[in-house]
């Protein structure tokens, strides 16, 4: 089951906070992945080929599994109204077909005078590390996301 959405404005974060998101890699996830974005690299897609590589079976695209690192930033933490503007990725090993990744990203450093948040960003797989990397992103303060709210809430006596 998907998480429920959450939004986080750039006052409510804090240096630690952190959130991980689950995942089991199905094979149609890869295909999906492959299909949506023309990558048809047989290592993804076909046994007979992945065998013959040193990982022995298809593995999934390295950019499918950091797609789950912005599924947590858009949808936990931040959340919705954050804004991708730079992500690291080291690809420590493979993700296997049925593989379970935990995603985990945690607020590192914010740049209040800039509303920007750095987030270290680790999958691992089985307690293995997978992925590691550093997001950057901007993260709307309450009153830029919803300026009518926050005026009514300023004038509330
Ligand atoms: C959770 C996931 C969400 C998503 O996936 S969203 C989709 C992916 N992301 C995007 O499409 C974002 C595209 N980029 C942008 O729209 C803009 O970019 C930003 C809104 C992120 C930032 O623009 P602005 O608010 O105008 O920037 P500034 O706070 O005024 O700072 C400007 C300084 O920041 C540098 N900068 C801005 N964006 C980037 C970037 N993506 N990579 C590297 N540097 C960047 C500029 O150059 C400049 O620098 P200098 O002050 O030294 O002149």
């Amino acid at each position: 089951m998907l998480p429920e959405l959450r939004v986080l404005y750039f006052e409510d974060l804090e240096v630690g906070l952190s959130e991980t998101l689950t995942k089991t890699i199905a094979s149609s996830d890869v295909v999906g992945f492959a299909e949506i974005t023309g990558d048809r690299n047989p290592i993804h897609l076909s046994e007979h080929f992945a065998a013959r590589t040193p990982f022995g079976t298809r593995i999934a695209h390295g950019l499918y599994t950091a797609g789950l690192i912005s599924a947590v930033l858009g949808t936990r933490l931040p959340g919705p109204g954050a804004v991708y503007i730079s992500q690291t990725l080291n690809f420590r090993a493979p993700v296997r077909i049925g593989d379970t990744v935990d995603v985990t990203v945690t607020v590192a450093e914010l740049v209040p005078e800039r509303r920007r948040a750095r987030l270290t960003c680790t999958c691992t797989v089985a307690g293995e590390t997978v992925l590691d990397g550093e997001a950057l992103v901007k993260v709307p303060t309450k009153a830029e996301a919803d300026p009518l709210a926050a005026r009514m809430e300023r004038n509330r006596v």
